[in-house]
């Protein structure tokens, strides 16, 4: 689905910054893939190279067989700043409704697809109402809503849920959880917490710090069927955790994988 092939990012100004080295990895169809690092390792970075936003200094991200020159027709994204990506002057439904008209999906499928996302995210009695008038965890979730309803072949996040407090960070990560397995949509998900990436990826891609590589991929081997509870108190996850926090350490410490 996804192939990352050697990208690098230096970011050109009065001080160039060598964000990304040399990243290499692939995500397969239906995957759903964490990324983890150090802060300022370059995850933005690379989810802008991913989504089409930001070119590449040199490398490619090839998706579905294409390489990535622009935003890709079969993806979306859900960003960390809910309240900027959402337009306050729309209510919930025109927002999540948008991408479908600019996709000139015609009327009846839109209002099925947007009618759909919003009762998949629990929010169909708010469609009405607008951004503001929600918590932020409401309003991520018509963020997420919005980028179901476009039914993207993959789909980007950018820690999502940094700025939501830790009960309404859980219940998001199960509905991602719960979206990705009925959709069967493929998943990229950059975040921070360490915890979170081993409760929702199959695989977790740590990487290194600033210029950035890949310092080792970690497979997720717990079971498929995963709870706030059962799962967090899994002797394999405390040893998965105990895994990947001990690469990020190392990451943070200048630890680079042998050349
Ligand atoms: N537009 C830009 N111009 C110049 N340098 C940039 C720009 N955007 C990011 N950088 C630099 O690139 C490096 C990687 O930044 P990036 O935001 O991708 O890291 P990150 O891993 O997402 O960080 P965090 O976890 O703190 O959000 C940092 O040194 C940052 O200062």
């Amino acid at each position: 689905m996804l192939e990352v092939r050697g990208l690098r990012k230096v970011y050109e100004g009065a001080r160039s910054v060598e964000a990304v080295r040399d990243l290499t990895f692939a995500v397969g169809k239906g995957e759903l893939v964490c990324i983890v690092g150090p802060s300022g390792a370059g995850k933005t970075t690379l989810l802008k190279c991913v989504a089409g936003l930001l070119g590449c200094t040199s490398g490619s991200v090839v998706l579905e067989g294409e390489t990535v020159t622009g935003p890709p027709p079969g993806m979306a994204v859900v960003f960390q700043e809910y309240g900027r990506s959402l337009f306050p002057w729309m209510t919930v439904w025109q927002n999540v409704e948008r991408p479908l008209k600019e996709k000139r999906v015609p009327k009846a499928e839109r209002r099925r697809l947007v009618s759909e996302a919003l009762e998949a995210v629990g929010l169909a009695d708010v469609h009405h109402s607008h951004p503001w008038q929600l918590s932020g965890g409401m309003q991520q979730r018509v963020a997420i809503a919005r980028a179901v309803a476009y039914e993207p072949h993959i789909l980007l996040m950018d820690e999502p849920f940094a700025a939501v407090d830790a009960q309404t960070r859980a219940d998001l990560e199960d509905l991602v959880r719960a979206l990705w397995q009925r959709l069967g949509v493929t998943v990229l998900f950059v975040t921070h917490d360490i915890d979170e990436s081993i409760y929702l990826g199959q695989r977790v891609i740590v990487l290194s710090n600033a210029p950035t590589v890949v310092l080792e991929e970690v497979a997720v081997d717990l079971p498929g069927e995963r709870d706030q509870l059962a799962t967090r108190s899994d002797p394999r996850f405390a040893e998965l955790r105990a895994r990947v926090y001990t690469l990020v350490q190392r990451a943070k410490e200048g630890h680079r994988p042998p050349e």
